[in-house]
């Protein structure tokens, strides 16, 4: 790291206004889909047994669904809930005219296979991209679903650089959730792509020759200044809860507690040149996306050619 940089400030990526700038687009387009075709796109979401953290997500899913025109139905299951019912479940949305989005919330219960659960999902349906038809086609450069947090990622590095061809990137963390969707996004626009996960040995040496770092790791502060070059675009997909002991003063020991992300974002961000922060950065931009995608699947279920989000 040379003097001059240690003293820029890196642009801050505003997820927020991203986020809502898709929302807008996808208002737009539901209300035209109304309007003209008498279709109103719906989402379905599915959670079994309950984590106060996807509560609340699942929440936020269903408002936001709504406020963009959408229908919202929610499935809140027990946790006891057998594989069976759950597939039925599954099996009636798939064929419900209704339905041209359905997410079931990860992770499920232990008792529950979701790999299983996940591929019983209609693929025009699979509005997270997870099922293995969207993972393949997706791998391979073909139209397909593209799940949410990868394709919120791509949609905030097209911003900054419309041209991705012969950018070196790396991917941190080789999760079938972001990872690894990232990893073939960040390949099929032609960059140079390196990935780096809990076995690589050498993650500041690979992190220091890249244009763009895509962290999810899930480890709090794991990227540090000195592994970044300056001017790089660094993305944070991390979701960390850790204890805040500054909001000491609360009663309620539960709000004693911060979401952080996996970059050392005060370091980093005098060395970058562009970069997301958490909260407001890549979170909002997921919900948004899962807008995105059911809207598409909407168009697509309905044989309507207006799918807006396009990343290549
Ligand atoms: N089938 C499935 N699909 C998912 O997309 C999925 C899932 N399961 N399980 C859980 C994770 C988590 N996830 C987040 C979405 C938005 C924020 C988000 O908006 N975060 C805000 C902060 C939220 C807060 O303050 O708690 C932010 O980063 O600014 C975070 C996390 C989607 N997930
Ligand atoms: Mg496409």
């Amino acid at each position: 790291m040379n003097k001059i940089a240690q003293f820029q400030e890196a642009e801050i990526i505003d997820g927020r206004a991203h986020a809502e700038d898709v929302r807008r687009e996808v208002r737009e387009k539901a209300a035209k889909m109304k309007a003209t075709h008498g279709i109103t796109p719906g989402l379905a979401v599915v959670l079994v047994g309950n984590d106060p953290a996807s509560e609340v997500y699942v929440r936020s899913k269903g408002k936001q669904a709504v406020d963009a025109g959408m229908n919202s139905f929610e499935f809140r299951l027990a946790e006891s809930t057998t594989r069976d019912e759950l597939l039925c479940l599954i099996e009636r949305l798939n064929t419900d005219p209704e339905v041209h989005g359905i997410l079931v919330q990860l992770p499920l219960p232990k008792h529950l296979p979701s790999t299983l659960v996940i591929n019983a999902i209609d693929p025009r349906k699979d509005v997270d991209g997870f099922h293995i038809a969207n993972v393949g086609m997706v791998g391979t450069g073909q139209d397909a679903i593209v799940p949410c947090t990868p394709l919120g990622c791509m949609l905030m590095l097209r911003a900054y650089h419309p041209d991705l061809r012969g950018k070196t990137a790396l991917v941190i963390g080789h999760s079938n959730v972001v990872g690894k969707p990232m990893a073939r996004l960040l390949l099929n626009a032609d960059c140079t792509v390196m990935i780096a996960h809990k076995s690589s040995t050498n993650i500041p040496e690979l992190a220091r020759l890249a244009d763009i770092v895509v962290v999810a790791a899930g480890v709090p502060g794991l990227v540090k200044a000195d592994w970044i070059k300056p001017g790089a675009t660094v993305i944070d997909v991390g979701i960390n809860r850790v204890p805040a002991p500054e909001l000491g003063l609360q009663e309620d020991s539960s709000a004693r507690t911060k979401i952080v992300g996996d970059v050392d974002f005060n370091g980093v961000s005098r060395v970058a040149g562009a970069i997301t922060p958490v909260p407001g950065g890549v979170g909002p931009m997921t919900i948004a996306c899962l807008l995105a995608n059911t809207l598409s699947a909407c168009c697509h279920l309905s044989g309507i050619d207006d799918s807006p989000f396009q990343i290549d």
